[in-house]
């Protein structure tokens, strides 16, 4: 086939350049989490902070204003800090979020694929940084993906977390011609299968380090005045909290909600977990556990600060014993859970994939179309 008989990207739109007539309509599954800097050096961090602060769903300050402070001072002083951070998390795989996030995948794959054919086809993909979420979507796309399901990974929605990849696949699809089909998983605060999921984390860890008085259940902050404006994160936190206690057969004063990752100066969601783990050491509460509910998977948040220098704030304070509950990773569990809840999506779109077929007068009228069009420059 000549060049002219494919067809090409226009200056406003990318083509989708693989299609045949008559070829099967397959269905795509996207994972997406945060994302996380290609490697624990400064350069690194100072670009993957730039991008992540940069966007105004997570940083609701005046533009003007906010460059002057991220690039004035933020990005003059927090790459070296964070870098520092990375460091005692960054493994041989690279960033923690990243391979939990690929293992998340490739166990999912081979699940959904298991459950509902071979032709699924399953990627991740971050909002800030690398894998690029335009890059998978182009990878879907070249694979013939016309019917797309996407699942960021944060349970609990937040227009910072969950409304800001929607933003991403949103421009992403202003750029191409050809659209799919698209299912955007909002969120999976109280999806029963999850809450599960986060029970049985809870109990395995019970079941080899006993129970602590207080099981505290911490969450990603965001500023409180994200909560005054209408956002149901806060709500959403709270829900999953006491759908797990509940679960787990906890009564009210055996459990707590907190924020942690607090960025800025100004009140961020409360009770803090730092501050909360100090001031439960000091009422003379011994010993405490820490799960994650809002993280899908262990990264700089919750090995460094949960489980390290939150550790050592309780200790510090007079408590005894201090324990860092991994989250679900790619836990058989979580898997499920995730194959069940893209399993209720994919439903909808139960076909067999197949179509009718062109007729050979359509094949011949799309080449002779596509040969006749001048390329467009
Ligand atoms: C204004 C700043 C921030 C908001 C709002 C925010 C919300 C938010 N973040 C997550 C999940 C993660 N955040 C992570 C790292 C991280 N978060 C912020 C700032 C805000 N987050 C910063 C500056 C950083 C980078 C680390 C640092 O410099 O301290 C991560 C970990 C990424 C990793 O590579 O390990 C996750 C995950 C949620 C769920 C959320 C709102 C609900
Ligand atoms: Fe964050
Ligand atoms: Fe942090």
């Amino acid at each position: 086939m000549s060049r002219r008989e494919h067809p090409v990207d226009t200056p406003q739109y990318k083509a989708q350049t693989s299609f045949e007539h008559g070829q099967r309509r397959r269905t795509g599954v996207l994972i997406t989490n945060l994302g996380t800097p290609d490697q624990p050096e400064k350069k690194a961090l100072r670009r993957y902070l730039k991008e992540f602060l940069s966007d105004p769903r997570v940083v609701e300050v005046p533009r003007l204003l906010w460059w002057c402070i991220l690039n004035l001072v933020i990005l003059n002083i927090r790459p070296a800090r964070s870098a520092k951070a990375y460091k005692t998390v960054w493994t041989d795989r690279g960033s923690p979020l990243l391979f939990h996030t690929e293992d998340q995948c490739k166990a999912l794959e081979r699940q959904l694929q298991a459950d509902f054919g071979e032709d699924l086809v399953v990627d991740f993909a971050m909002r800030y940084g690398n894998p690029s979420i335009t890059s998978k979507l182009t990878r879907m796309q070249e694979a013939g993906v016309e019917q797309l399901i996407v699942l960021p990974l944060y349970p609990q929605y937040c227009a910072a977390t969950s409304g800001s990849t929607f933003d991403a696949i949103a421009a992403d699809f202003t750029r191409r011609r050809w659209l799919p089909a698209l299912q955007f998983i909002n969120c999976y605060h109280d999806f029963d299968p999850f809450i599960a999921a986060c029970a049985s984390q809870i109990q395995a860890y019970w079941a080899e380090h006993g129970r602590s008085d207080k099981l505290l259940l911490s969450y990603h902050g965001i500023p409180a005045r994200y909560l005054s404006a209408g956002d149901p994160y806060h709500c959403h936190c709270h829900k999953t909290s006491r759908l797990i206690a509940q679960k787990l057969g906890l009564a009210e004063g055996e459990y707590l909600t907190t924020f942690q990752s607090r960025f800025g100066r100004e009140p961020w969601l409360k009770p803090y977990t730092d501050m909360t783990l100090k001031s439960l050491a000091a009422e003379g509460v011994a010993s405490v556990q820490v799960f994650c509910p809002g993280f899908a998977a262990d990264c700089l948040e919750t090995i460094e600060e949960i489980g390290e220098e939150n550790r050592h704030y309780f200790i510090e304070a007079g408590g005894k014993a201090y324990g860092f509950i991994p989250c679900l990773n790619a836990e058989p569990a979580h898997v499920e859970a995730l194959s069940q809840l893209v399993g209720k999506y994919l439903a909808a779109w139960q076909t067999d994939g197949a179509r009718p077929q062109a007729s050979d007068a359509e094949r011949k009228l799309q080449r002779s179309l596509a040969q006749s069009l001048p390329d467009p420059q």
